[in-house]
């Protein structure tokens, strides 16, 4: 890392304390950063890099809710509002036990660089909270949701901050926060929060976009090199959100999903993942990856504790969360032969793991630009609802699929500027990068 860079990743460090994948997540983008200084002085002398790793606001606020057997519980709900530069705060909500400040910072940082990208006029933020939504009922879930929001609200706006799903929070979750802040304001004010459902201001394609977005780019960087889907045995880690959709698009592109999961395990299905089956289990009845093969029958191996990287495919898509596929994990993919990696999930990847693919050739995309389709296509929702319109299936899906082409170029283009030619997480940090710093310099030292 460049000099200059390090002086300030150790003061990243210093003042934001034990939060490890926050430091994690700068690094990561600090380590593209020094060719650009080189060229560009300007970025360092005005303390724009600075300025970028410092919060504009931090809010963190208590949630009490009360649950089903009467006992008031007590949460710590989050929201950081990272960069306005390019448009209001945008990113998601993470219900999960493990979250943290550190997570949401993390989550907002990469959020800034992955919204840039986009070509969409949104800038970074992320929230959440430690509630784990595991086993609780629909009611404990609502009023959890409406606590969060009675705090979350005043923060929160169609020009301000424009929340939306993450881990633990999809359509049901976004219904109650948004029924709760149309109470609260007394306003429909569709463009507050995104993810919404069709019948209430939602965006076609919304639901699918991560997953089918995280598709299309690594379609493109199959195209690169001459290849495609056609035929390719996939993995895909996680059952949520962003696998499910990211496992029907690779179908219909003609490969073969053949091994997902999520934290209790993971199944192998040669035959490939019948998607009707999984969204049955993992959707509706909530349960666990093993109830997969209970239904599907013959031909399915279950593997408890196990870990996905152990099956050798063409293309693996890590899909579920951080930190989830290691150096020795890198090293067994390529091994079996693995030609391509796209982090569908923000961060999966450890550095060991990214430095084993890029040394191994691999073709991998990182996930400030792999599963930028999801906030996309949440940029695309706020225009339908600014216009009160509402675009067909077949539109959205051909407006994500161009921007996620864009995106791909765009990291190609700025890897070969700067001299690392097929080097998409360079092109992605340095694409990202610029966008953002050139609004901080125009809009002053703020
Ligand atoms: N939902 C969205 O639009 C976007 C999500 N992401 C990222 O994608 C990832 C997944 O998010 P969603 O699908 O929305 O969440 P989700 O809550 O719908 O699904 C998460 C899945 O990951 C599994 N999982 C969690 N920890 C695991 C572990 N240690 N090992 C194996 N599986 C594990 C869960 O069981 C679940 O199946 C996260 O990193 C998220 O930040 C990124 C961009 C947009
Ligand atoms: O759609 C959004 O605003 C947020 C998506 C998200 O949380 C992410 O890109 O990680």
């Amino acid at each position: 890392m460049d000099a200059k860079l390090a002086e300030t990743f150790d003061e990243v460090v210093g003042r934001n304390p034990g939060e490890l994948e926050f430091h994690q997540a700068v690094r990561e983008v600090f380590d593209s950063l020094g060719p650009v200084l080189s060229k560009h002085p300007e970025y360092a002398d005005s303390a724009v890099i600075k300025r970028l790793c410092e919060p504009e606001r931090q809010i963190i606020f208590r949630v009490p809710w009360v649950d089903d057997a009467g006992k008031v519980q007590i949460n710590r709900g989050f929201r950081v509002e990272f960069n306005s530069a390019l448009g209001p705060f945008k990113g998601g909500m993470r219900f999960h036990p493990s979250v943290y400040l550190g997570i949401i910072k993390f989550l907002g940082f990469e959020q800034i660089f992955k919204n840039s990208l986009t070509g969409l006029p949104i800038g970074g933020g992320k929230g959440g909270s430690d509630f784990d939504p595991k086993g609780r009922s629909d009611g404990e879930v609502m009023r959890f949701c409406q606590s969060l929001m009675t705090e979350l609200y005043r923060h929160i706006g169609e020009y301000t901050d424009v929340p939306a799903g993450d881990i633990g929070v999809g359509g049901r979750e976004i219904g109650y926060l948004f029924g709760q802040y149309k109470r609260i304001t007394n306003r429909y004010e569709s463009g507050v929060l995104t993810g919404k459902g069709l019948a209430w201001g939602g965006s076609q394609v919304r639901t699918e976009a991560t997953g089918y977005g995280a598709v299309f780019f690594t379609d493109e960087m199959l195209k690169t090199r001459g290849q495609s889907f056609e035929g390719k045995k996939v993995s895909v880690s996680g059952s949520g959100n962003v696998a499910t959709y990211a496992i029907e698009k690779i179908h219909e592109l003609g490969g073969t999903v053949i091994a997902c999961s999520d934290s209790s395990g993971y199944i192998v299905d040669e035959k490939g993942i019948d998607l009707e089956i999984l969204k049955q289990v993992k959707e509706i009845d909530r349960g666990r990856i093993g109830d997969y093969a209970t239904k599907r029958g013959n031909g399915v191996s279950v593997v408890e504790k196990g870990n996905i990287w152990d099956v050798a495919v063409d293309v693996a898509l890590p899909c579920a969360t951080q930190n989830e596929l290691h150096g020795d994990d890198a090293t067994k993919l390529i091994g079996g032969g693995v030609v391509a990696v796209a982090e569908g999930a923000n961060m999966p990847c450890t550095p060991d793991a990214t430095k084993a693919f890029a040394e191994a050739g691999v073709l991998f995309a990182p996930g400030k630009a792999a599963n930028a389709g999801g906030v996309a296509t949440s940029a695309l929702e706020m225009q339908q609802n600014a216009s009160r319109d509402s675009w067909s299936f077949d539109y959205t899906q051909d407006r994500l699929a161009e921007i996620m082409r864009g995106i791909h170029d765009s990291c190609v283009e700025t890897a070969e500027t700067y001299g690392m030619p097929d080097n998409y997480i360079a092109g992605a940090n340095i694409a990202g990068f610029i966008k953002v710093a050139d609004a901080m310099l125009a809009l002053g030292v703020i």
